[in-house]
């Protein structure tokens, strides 16, 4: 077992809560991300506006992903000391326009000095359905949203030390909001593609005890490609008109690609958590 999964399952003795992309309490969800330099992303990659953008952005994913409307936001950043005042400027401004593009306002947090760039974000946001991992039965069908396998390839060109386009969903992720405000009542499990949809999958398969049969296999260049923030779900078949008639609605590109089965599902990606 790695490290990640060792750690949450002995903090997950102290609350019922976890194991979602977020805790829902009554009806408001509370959701946490760090987006952390050498770990997320490299700053050569991105200007600091980008970086903040982002980070506010993978963070408001997790309160879509738990069909939850963001409302305040808590930001925790460390600040290495070479930056420049138009640097911190420009990080600044990144928060303050992702705040007002997701209508979720930034109500406080913690600045500190450290050796690199780190941001961690609380999202505290309301939902009237709470979309959960788990639900699933079986025969439901599993969908993603947009296309797959881009966030990977930018990730590999990055690596490779090219920069990123301003445009790209890399650098800008399109979240589903409306989709999955409407699509919530059909649905019955939901989360955001961070890992890739073959690791996401495998929580999926834990938390629902089911495994997946596959219409048409993925792939690794789609199934292992990570920080996609688009979204898994899973619906019963008679609801997959009505799913996809959202979908087309909303202009979201939904593939239905595996139904839920007794069968024994195994992750083909390779971890990059420890
Ligand atoms: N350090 C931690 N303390 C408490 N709960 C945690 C911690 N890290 C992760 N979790 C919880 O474990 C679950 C799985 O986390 P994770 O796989 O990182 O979710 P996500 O991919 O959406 O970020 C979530 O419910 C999360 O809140
Ligand atoms: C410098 C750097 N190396 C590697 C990656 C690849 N990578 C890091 S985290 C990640 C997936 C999502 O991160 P995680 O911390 O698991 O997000 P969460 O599931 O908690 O939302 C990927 C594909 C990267 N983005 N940047
Ligand atoms: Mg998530």
């Amino acid at each position: 077992m790695d490290l990640e999964k060792r750690f949450i399952a002995s903090v997950s003795a102290a609350s019922k809560q976890i194991g979602d992309d977020g805790a829902v309490i009554g009806s408001t969800v509370y959701s946490n991300d760090a987006f952390i330099e050498g770990t997320h992303f490299k700053r050569a990659w991105m200007t600091p506006r980008q970086i903040a953008y982002k980070a506010f952005a993978v963070n408001i994913s997790d309160a879509v992903a738990m069909n939850a409307v963001p409302r305040y936001a808590l930001l925790a950043i460390g600040i290495p000391s070479s930056f420049t005042a138009g640097e911190a400027d420009a990080l600044a401004a990144g928060f303050v326009e992702a705040s007002a593009a997701f209508g979720c306002e930034l109500i406080g947090g913690d600045t500190v000095k450290s050796e690199r760039l780190i941001i961690s974000l609380t999202i505290v946001s309301e939902t009237r359905r709470p979309l959960r991992r788990s639900g699933i039965k079986r025969g439901d069908l599993l969908a993603f949203t947009g296309s797959v396998g881009k966030a990977k390839r930018e990730l590999q060109y990055l690596l490779a030390g090219r920069r990123a386009h301003a445009q790209s969903h890399y650098v800008r992720p399109r979240l589903r909001r409306e989709f999955i405000a409407d699509a919530a009542p059909y649905l019955r499990a939901g989360m955001d593609i961070s890992d890739g949809i073959y690791t996401d999958l495998q929580r999926l398969a834990d938390l629902n005890r089911t495994g997946f049969s596959f219409f048409r296999p993925l792939g690794k260049s789609a199934g292992c490609s990570g920080e996609e923030y688009e979204m898994l779900v899973a619906f019963p078949p008679r609801m997959r008109k009505r799913v996809e008639y959202l979908a087309r609605k909303h202009r979201t590109p939904l593939t239905v690609f595996a139904r839920a089965a007794r069968t024994r599902y195994k992750n083909p990606c390779k971890s990059h958590h420890f």
